[in-house]
């Protein structure tokens, strides 16, 4: 394999620490497929960002005075801590605010412009005459005219999707002083358009051919949207904070952060291919025809965002004209705090770092990659988090390792022992093994993210099952060899699971990793079975995962 898979992840909004549904709906899962990707030989470039623009920031901002520039500094210094918690193996993870990503906005806003897909009109937009501001996205709230959602905000709803327009909203009022309808007036202003209408035909065409792999949801989500016919969309604000547009008298207007926020995984791969000294070293990832076979572009997003990923992001890469676009844009179902959807600006939220300072990484990871919400939302409660640690990944997959090695240390002094002739169950459980390392592959392949973790602890579960049949604490009285041979297989074993479980949890497989006495970074091994050979000493193992005390019930 030799493949290029760049792997875009959903932008987070430098307006809080993150969630852990933001963590299960994009970043986790694109830090598994990338993780995999780097053991399976391809060439990997995972990128994101934290988005610092928009009204859901100036708002934060103001009601508390200080800046944006300080609110958002502070926020993506926040996720950043959170990342390296995670172990997000990020390749380049970087910010919207950069001089960088600034100019390849612009590039793109005048590319799009000089090419007659962006055109400038006159809106009626909402102006708020106590504030005396007009009142851009976030900072009207309202009714949404498709589902009725009563908190659908100026340029999406939450609810359905659907991006907007604040004066399709219904008894809209302002966020900032609560006016409603009856006091605000609608007054003229002019902005840029993203004239989507014009790229509807190639559009429907992209999305016509070869997206069998997409998962339904989202393909019949992007197919519903074309079907409705696509309108011209205002990619200006009336604000200060944003990307500066590049055209002179508009010195009071912004670009809008959705716009620039997914232009962010081209500039984020300028920045990175910089920062390597091969400025060129981008087009590998963007340039059609650079590569063979073609790079591969995965958008790893939560369903609220399709529209920008599966729509609006392609219509502009297409009108940009020689880019490569998503080959796939898996988009996840909601995670949901007590039936809601988490969201930062709702305040209905687990956030991640009080999480992680109560849990290790591996435990979180491991549950929310079991309880993914692939095909529908799913709840997060700390009770289940503490019983699928418990009851999966100390009772079937840490026990063996457990078992394993303390018995090597206390029955054969730590050394590795020479196996004898392989029997029958011996050569079964490693061709599970083997079986193991293909399932896994091929499920993280089709972004099955649970069902690749699932493969992964059969295999576990399997060696457990090996093991106690074996029961080489029995053997170990009557044939002191076969016991010997039963804790070399299960080493090789073992040694598999190190490499099948990486991806998951990078944290307890590096410690594997070191029980079994390899060297170095775990997750820059090969994607296959690496024998554990005799005669080596292995050293004394502690216990891969914590086993956790069920809170009493409040
Ligand atoms: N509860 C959730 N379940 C699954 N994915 C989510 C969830 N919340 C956010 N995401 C995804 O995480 C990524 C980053 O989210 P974003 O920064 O927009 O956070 P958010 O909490 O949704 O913010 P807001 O509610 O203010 O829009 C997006 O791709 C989004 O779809
Ligand atoms: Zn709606």
């Amino acid at each position: 394999m030799n493949e290029h898979i760049l792997v875009c992840v959903a932008w987070p909004y430098a307006k809080s620490s993150t969630h852990v549904g933001q963590i299960v709906g994009a970043y986790l899962p694109a830090d598994t497929f990338a993780r995999y990707h780097r053991m399976a030989g391809n060439h990997v470039l995972m990128v994101s960002g934290s988005d610092e623009h928009g009204t859901p920031i100036l708002v934060d901002a103001e009601r508390e005075g200080i800046s944006p520039r300080e609110f958002v500094a502070r926020y993506h210094r926040q996720i950043c801590e959170v990342w390296d918690k995670l172990g997000m193996s990020w390749d380049n993870y970087t910010e919207t605010g950069t001089p960088n990503h600034y100019r390849i906005t612009q590039d793109f806003f005048l590319t799009l412009y000089d090419k007659g897909y962006i055109f400038k009109d006159t809106m009626q937009s909402p102006y708020c005459p106590t504030d005396r501001r007009f009142l851009p996205d976030r900072y009207i709230e309202g009714t949404c005219p498709f589902c009725g959602y009563t908190s659908a905000r100026g340029d999406q709803c939450d609810n359905c999707g659907h991006t907007l327009d604040p004066i399709d909203l219904i008894d809209a009022k302002c966020r900032l002083c609560g006016s409603k309808t009856s006091k605000l007036e609608m007054r003229q202003t002019e902005h840029f358009f993203l004239d989507l209408p014009k790229l509807q035909e190639p559009l429907a065409e992209w999305l016509a051919q070869g997206k069998e792999h997409w998962r339904p949801n989202t393909l019949a989500f992007a197919l519903n949207w074309l079907k409705e016919g696509l309108r011209a969309r205002a990619i200006t604000r009336d604000l200060d904070w944003g990307v500066p547009i590049p055209l002179e008298g508009y010195e009071d207007k912004r670009i809008y952060v959705w716009f620039d926020a997914v232009i962010g995984y081209f500039s984020a791969t300028v920045e990175w291919a910089e920062k390597q000294g091969t400025p060129e070293a981008w087009k590998t990832w963007w340039v059609p025809g650079q590569t063979e076979p073609p790079t591969r572009i995965y958008n790893f997003i939560g369903k609220d965002n399709i529209p920008f990923h599966a729509i609006i992001w392609p219509a502009m890469l297409i009108g940009y004209g020689n880019r490569n676009l998503p080959y796939d844009v898996p988009a996840n179902e909601f995670m949901t705090m007590s039936g809601a959807k988490a969201s930062s600006s709702r305040g209905n939220v687990i956030w991640t770092r009080d999480v992680l300072e109560q849990y290790s990484a591996d435990t979180l990871r491991y549950y929310l990659s079991a309880t993914a919400p692939e095909g529908r939302d799913t709840d997060f409660t700390f009770d289940e988090m503490i019983r699928r640690n418990n009851d999966e990944l100390v009772a079937a997959y840490g026990n063996s390792v457990h078992r394993t090695l303390t018995f090597l240390q206390s029955k054969f002094g730590g050394v590795v022992p020479q196996p004898q002739d392989l029997s029958e169950a011996d050569r079964a459980i490693l061709a599970e093994v083997e079986h193991g390392f293909e399932q896994v592959a091929h499920n993280i392949e089709q972004c099955h993210m649970k069902d690749g973790l699932n493969a992964a602890m059969a295999v576990a579960r399997a060696a457990n099952r090996y093991l106690d049949e074996q029961a080489p604490w029995k053997q170990i009285k009557v044939n002191r060899e076969a016991a010997g041979t039963t804790i070399y297989v299960m080493l090789q074993v073992l040694s598999g699971l190190r490499v099948l479980f990486c991806p998951y949890l990078p944290f307890s497989s590096q410690k594997l990793h070191g029980y079994l006495g390899f060297e170095g970074d775990v997750s820059k091994v090969s994607w296959k079975l690496e024998t554990v050979p005799a005669g080596i000493t292995l050293p004394s193992p502690a216990p891969l995962f914590p086993k956790l005390e069920v809170p009493a019930a409040v």
